[in-house]
Formats: structure tokens, sequence, C-alpha cells
């Protein structure tokens, strides 16, 4: 811990041979630094990143106590220094004590020029939670999130809308603490429901909540609680009145230095045994339970009925680094989709939602816990162009007008819809292209295993560990990018490459097929070869990898695949042998 600042300013020194910079008319003090170590022993859960954050949110309340936390991953940091302000324009301004959290965009450096895994995540960032935006607020990404520090003690919003009636058309708004101005009626047809006691346990008043049950037996920690709820509030609340709200300034205030008292305190709240029988990473702090905490700890806030709010400044607000390396990237989506299936079996499902959360927001968090499943069809779809050059049977009987007029519509709206999120992003088409082309290789190798692990979670208990990102190492003289060309066999390989081998024979056995046939049908051909195709193209970056600078590829990874497709064209051909075979045989140069 490096010492407190102290109250007076301290003004830094000339320029001379050491020192380059001459600070003689700058205040050098530097605000208050705790590097935080909790413990961990063998025999009690230290609950991965959640646990981390729970142990700093505890200390932090002891030691500093501020109303509003930014976090940042360990491989992120601060890019533009006004960043903090732009959010805590949002959590002051008016309304904003309904905000639990300001969430900024996740910006990567040193990335392949390229984008070749789609390691920016454009999409994401700037179609899909800048459109959350609009609903209820974008979900907790684990990174450069501004939060507001009762908000993650558990509390509900001190007003929430609740969504009555089929699909939530119909809204209540209800007062979930002490209304400020009781006499003021509410506008519109909204009905209104002034304060409930006792609505849910979440909604009593503020301070009969403080449970040693449920925050641990720091008394110094359960007293911060209702100072950070009085920091956290408007600088003018209740529409003119000063009582309710924090005077101007306030914040601004020097803090007392710290005893040792206040140290040992600190300490103590780190301690292993500190969350034993209390609700942290249940209903407090971070959520526990999913390595993908982050989506689960953001979700169990709108679910009170938090809003929250995505903030994209011109200049990026933080930036960390992400895995250009092929295995590392197929890892950690491999992460992201477990956490998905953790929590689509667990409580955290979407559909149990409460009415507090807008219904479409429900319908984006129930997307974020299934969209691994839907790898299943993902992978027939990639085997289905391969079958049908197999069978010569074409998915449809001929290429019928109808066939063509709804293949026509269908891809009429699939570019209209890329259009769409294109122009209204900002984002460019080879952002978007590869974020499709990653969709289709996390989709049949990262997703379908996450499944597989998280249905073994389930049924039998395997825990989860969570394998942390590689973070590449640069002060090596190699080159800028070598973790990119660098192969490293995964098992999650093997479908993809299955994929790529089975379309590639497929295309070769219909094209043999076709041309040796009496009456070849060029057109069927034409069709069926047209969707190996596409299938093949959006794992070009995945082929990519596998060569690596040199072209180079693990033996293995031929041997195993290799035999898969055989396996796999030698089963077809015994369960219904091609029809034009006697046309193979009987075939001879003129
Ligand atoms: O036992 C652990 C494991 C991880 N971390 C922290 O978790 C963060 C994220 O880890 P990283 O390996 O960089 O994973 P990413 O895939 O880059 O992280 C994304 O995905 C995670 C959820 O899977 C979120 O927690 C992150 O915020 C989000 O940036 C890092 O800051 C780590 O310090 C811990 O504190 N303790
Ligand atoms: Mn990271």
């Amino acid at each position: 811990m490096l010492a407190p600042p102290s109250s007076e300013p301290v003004m830094g020194g000339m320029a001379d041979e050491m020192n380059f910079v001459d600070t003689a008319d700058v205040d050098i003090r530097l605000p208050m630094l705790v590097y935080v170590s909790r413990e961990k022993r063998p025999g009690y859960d230290h609950n991965k990143k959640a646990g981390a954050m729970n142990a700093l949110v505890r200390t932090s309340a002891i030691m500093s106590n501020g109303p509003f936390i930014l976090n940042l991953d360990c491989d992120h940091y601060i890019y533009n220094s006004l960043a903090l302000r732009e959010g805590m324009c949002f959590m002051l301004d008016r309304g904003g004590d309904r905000i639990c959290y300001v969430q900024f965009p996740q910006r990567f450096e040193g990335i392949d020029p390229n984008d070749r895994y789609a390691n920016h995540n454009a999409v994401f960032f700037d179609v899909s939670l800048r459109a959350f935006d609009g609903l209820q607020g974008p979900m907790y990404v684990g990174t450069g999130c501004i939060f507001r520090r009762v908000a993650l003690y558990g509390f509900s919003p001190p007003r929430a809308t609740e969504h009555m009636g089929w699909l939530g058309r119909r809204k209540l708004k209800v007062q979930l603490r002490k209304p400020k101005n009781p006499s003021k009626k509410e506008k519109g047809k909204e009905e209104t429901k002034p304060c409930i006691n006792g609505y849910d346990s979440d909604d009593e008043d503020i301070e009969s909540q403080l449970l040693s049950r449920r925050f641990g037996n720091s008394d110094s920690l359960l007293e911060s609680i209702p100072v950070a709820e009085f920091q956290g509030r408007l600088v003018q609340d209740g529409h003119g009145s000063t009582k309710e709200g924090r005077p101007a300034g306030s914040l601004a205030v020097p803090r007392e230095p710290l005893d040792a008292a206040a140290v040992a305190e600190a300490i103590n709240v780190i301690s292993c045994f500190y969350e034993d029988k209390t609700e942290w990473g249940r209903r407090v702090g971070w959520i526990y339970g999913s390595v993908t905490e982050d989506v689960v700890t953001g979700y169990r806030m709108h679910n009170r009925g938090w809003r929250s709010v995505y903030c994209v400044t011109k200049r990026d607000a933080f930036r960390g680094t992400a895995p250009i390396n092929l295995t590392d990237r197929l890892h950690q989506v491999l992460r992201w989709a477990t956490g998905s299936v953790e929590i689509f079996f667990s409580r955290n499902n979407a559909i149990f939602s409460s009415r507090r959360m807008k219904f479409l927001q429900k319908v984006a968090y129930f997307n974020v816990g299934i969209y691994p499943f839907t790898s299943i069809f993902l992978l027939v779809y990639c085997f289905l162009p391969a079958l049908s050059l197999f069978t010569g049977q074409f998915i449809v009987q001929s290429l019928s007008i109808m066939f063509l007029v709804f293949l026509l519509l269908i891809t009429l709206t699939l570019s209209l819809l890329a259009l769409l999120e294109i122009k209204w992003s900002g984002i460019t088409l080879h952002e978007w292209w590869r974020n499709e082309q990653f969709w289709l290789i996390g989709g049949t190798s990262a997703h379908p295993a996450a499944v597989l692990q998280g249905l073994l979670k389930v049924i039998a208990g395997v825990d989860i560990s969570f394998t942390l990102t590689t973070k590449s190492s640069n002060d090596e003289n190699e080159d800028d990018f070598a973790e990119l060309y660098m192969v490293k066999w995964s098992f999650l390989m093997v479908p993809p490459i299955t994929i790529m081998m089975v379309n590639m024979i497929a295309i070769a056995v219909g094209v043999a097929r076709t041309m040796y046939s009496e009456i070849p049908q060029w057109s069927k051909l034409v069709g069926g070869v047209f969707f190996s195709f596409w299938v093949l193209i959006h794992l070009y970056p995945f082929a990519k990898g596998l060569m690596g600078r040199r072209g180079r590829v693990p033996t293995i990874v031929f041997v195993w695949s290799g035999l898969l497709s055989i396996i796999i064209s030698l089963l077809w051909v015994y369960i219904s042998p091609p029809s034009s075979k006697i046309q193979y045989i009987k075939f001879q140069f003129p």
C-alpha cells in the first residue's frame, strides 16, 4: 500500500539530468493505491475471478468506500483519461440513480490487421450491445465497467418498472425506497404503486437489511453500506429538495488517513473464511457458479429492475489484449460458450426472470444461454451439402422455380439484414464477414464442445476450470504477430477439419459422378457444389490457421481427420450404395 496522500498539495521538482519533465508547478500527489492479494487455501474454493472481485469490493469498502467502482481485467488499461467522467455523467444525471453500471466497449491492441479470428468482435460490441442500450441496457462483459457500489451489494434500485401481461406491455411503476415527494402525481396512464414493504426481501428499507448473515461479520463493512448509498445519490435529488441528495463537492473532501485498525479489518474481509455462511457470491457481489460470472452478475441486476448504460467514447475508453492464436481463441470461445451452458442449466436462465426485466431483454438474455445449442443445427448444415453430393440427391428434388424463389428471398433478407447492421453501426463489411466466418468456426468446434462439457457438469458434476486466456509476450525480437502463426494442436480442431475434408471429397465425388454419368445433370451439381463451397469459404481462416507460417500442420491432424472422413464416406457407401455405381464400372475410354 502506498502511503495515503497528504491533504496539502505537494509540488514536483525542476527538470534536471535525471528528471526530464518539469513538474515544479504540478501537484504530484498520487491517489491512494492499494495492491490487494486475497488469501487462498487448499480446501477453499476461491471462486476464480468472481471471488477475487468480491474480496476487492470488501476491502475497498473499508479503505475508501467509493460509491462508484471501475472494474478492469488484468489485461486491460485506461486509454482515455476522460472516460471515467463520461461514465459519472450518466450516474449523476437525472434518473441516474436507477443505473447499476455503465459499460464501455472492449477494444483491443496487438491484433493482426486482418483480424483473422474476429478478435475485435465488432458485431457484438457495435451492433448487439448498442442495441441492448435501447432495452434495459447492455450486459456486463467483465471489464471496462463502472459500477454503483450498492447495486453490487444486491439492493434494488430506488424505483423500478414492472412489466405485466403478455409480452410485458402493461407497465407498473414501483417505488422501492421511501418516496421523496409522495404528493407528486405520476403522469401518463401508467399505474402507480407507492411504497411496497416486504414485497420481496430485496425491497425492504436499505438500513434494515444490514444483516451480518448477508454481508459477513465485519461491522465496518456494514457501516460503510449506507454511507456508500448516500454518497452515490444525485447531487440534486428529489427535484429541488437537498435533504435527500448528496451535497455538491462532498466527494472531493480529502479522506482521513488509514489507521492500523482499518488495515487489519481490510485483511479480515479477504480471509478465506469470511464468506462462510454469507450471501457473497449468491446474492451479493459477483455471482459464483459460472465461468462467465460477468453475464450472470449483470443479469441479476437487470432482474432487480436496474438499468445499465452503454458508453462508446470517440477515443477508446479502455484497451486490452486478445488471443490472436487460433487455439487460444478457440479455448476462449469454449470458455464463454461453456459459461452460457452453465447459465442455461441454472436459475439464471432468463425464463425464470422477474417482471422487472423487459420482455426483449429477457429474449436477449435467453439467447445468451441457448446459443451454444444452435451448434447442433450448424453441424447438420455443414454436412448436408456434402451429403447431397455423395448421394446425388439435391436438397430439393430438382432446381425448381419455387426453390429458387425461396432461395432468392432468404438470400435477399440476409443481405438486407447485414446491410442494416453495417449501416447502422458503422462497422465495415470486412469486420462483419470475419464475424460470420468465426461464428461458423466456433459453432462447429467450441460450441458443441461446450454443450458436452456443460452436460457433463449437470449430469456428472464434473467441474469446469477457468483456463486463463494466454497472454502474449512481446519482449522477444520476433515479429509482431508470431503468435498468429503458431500451430498448437487441440481436440477442438477435429470437427471443422472433418467438415472441410468431407466437403472437399464430396465435391470431387460429385464432379466425378456427373462427368461419368450418361446424362450429366450439371445444374444439380452446381447447386450442390455451391453450398459445399459456401461452407468451405467460412472455414477459410481456420484452414489458414492450421497451415501455420510455412504450411506445416502436425501430422496427427491429417491422420485423424483423414481417418474420420474415410470412415464417414465408407459408412455412406455401405448404408446406401450410389445408384450410379454400375456406370463407374462400365465406363471405358473410347
Ligand atoms: O481465477 C481467476 C481467473 C481469472 N481472473 C481474472 O479474469 C480476467 C479475465 O481473464 P482472461 O484470461 O483475460 O479472459 P478473457 O477471455 O480475455 O476475458 C473475458 O471473459 C471473461 C469471462 O469468461 C470475463 O471475466 C472477462 O472480463 C472478459 O474480458 C483477468 O483479468 C484475470 O485476472 C481472476 O482474477 N482469477
Ligand atoms: Mn482477457
